[in-house]
């Protein structure tokens, strides 16, 4: 499902002509595959979210090449990659990323009107989904009427709302209290068991290490144990 190979990235730090770059990333290869949950540990700084947003697509890397779903994506321009994430992949971060101004129901349709359905089918998709994280009766709240568990799970239906084959995922227990984590986590097992979607989760949490079929520790923009299947 993904491919990392030799992936290196180094960013350019520093005043004009004081310019120096530091190498976050030094040759990752890794892979993940179709219906897996695998996560990513490592200290902080040692490069986890440099690597996500390279997978994302958010950050081109320095060298190297990354596979999603067949297609060579670390080739695609911007605006490919744009259709590309509408298509193939959903995206959980810790600190949910909810538009403020919509309600729950206009934040999970937003990527079904970015991908062009019509208003009838958006609508059926909308609260079908809505409803398959239980959240069918609070659609029309905003986002600060609804607990930070809640706004995880209208973050969790704006991803599911493209049926996306793999689901990305920054941290997404780490602002929520112990109880409502436990459900996040039987909810993401329960969509990679019941719907095969593939995860790949970054997190510093062992409870959510513990979901992971496999876990790929990063240290100093290095792959300390990666299981490469
Ligand atoms: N845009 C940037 N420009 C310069 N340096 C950056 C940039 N983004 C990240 N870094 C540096 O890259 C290193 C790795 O950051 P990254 O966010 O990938 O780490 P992380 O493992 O996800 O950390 P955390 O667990 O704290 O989120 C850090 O030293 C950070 O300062």
């Amino acid at each position: 499902m993904i491919v990392v190979k030799n992936v290196s990235h180094a960013f350019e730090v520093g005043k004009r002509g004081k310019k120096h770059k530091i190498r976050i990333l030094k040759d990752v290869s890794l892979s993940v595959n179709k219906g897996e949950i695998v996560t990513i540990v490592g200290r902080s700084g040692s490069g986890k979210s440099t690597l996500l947003n390279i997978i994302s697509g958010f950050l081109k890397p320095s060298q190297g090449e990354v596979w999603i779903a067949g297609v060579k994506v670390s080739d695609l321009n911007e605006a490919k990659f744009a259709d590309f994430r509408l298509e193939q992949l959903g995206f959980i971060f810790q600190n949910f990323q909810l538009i403020p101004s919509m309600t729950a129901f206009q934040n999970v349709e937003l990527p079904l009107v970015l991908k062009g359905m019509n208003e009838q089918e958006r609508k059926l998709k909308t609260d079908e989904t809505l409803d398959r994280v239980g959240l069918l009766e609070y659609k029309n709240h905003y986002p600060n009427e609804l607990s930070g568990g809640q706004q995880q799970r209208v973050s969790i239906a704006r991803a599911l709302a493209v049926n996306p084959p793999l689901i990305l995922a920054d941290e997404p227990t780490g602002s929520l209290d112990s109880e409502t984590e436990d459900q996040l986590l039987q909810f993401i097992k329960e969509l990679n068991e019941e719907s095969g979607i593939t995860f790949l989760i970054i997190t510093h949490d062992d409870k959510v290490a513990e979901i992971g079929h496999r876990t790929i520790e990063i240290a100093d923009g290095k792959v300390l144990e990666a299981v490469l299947a």
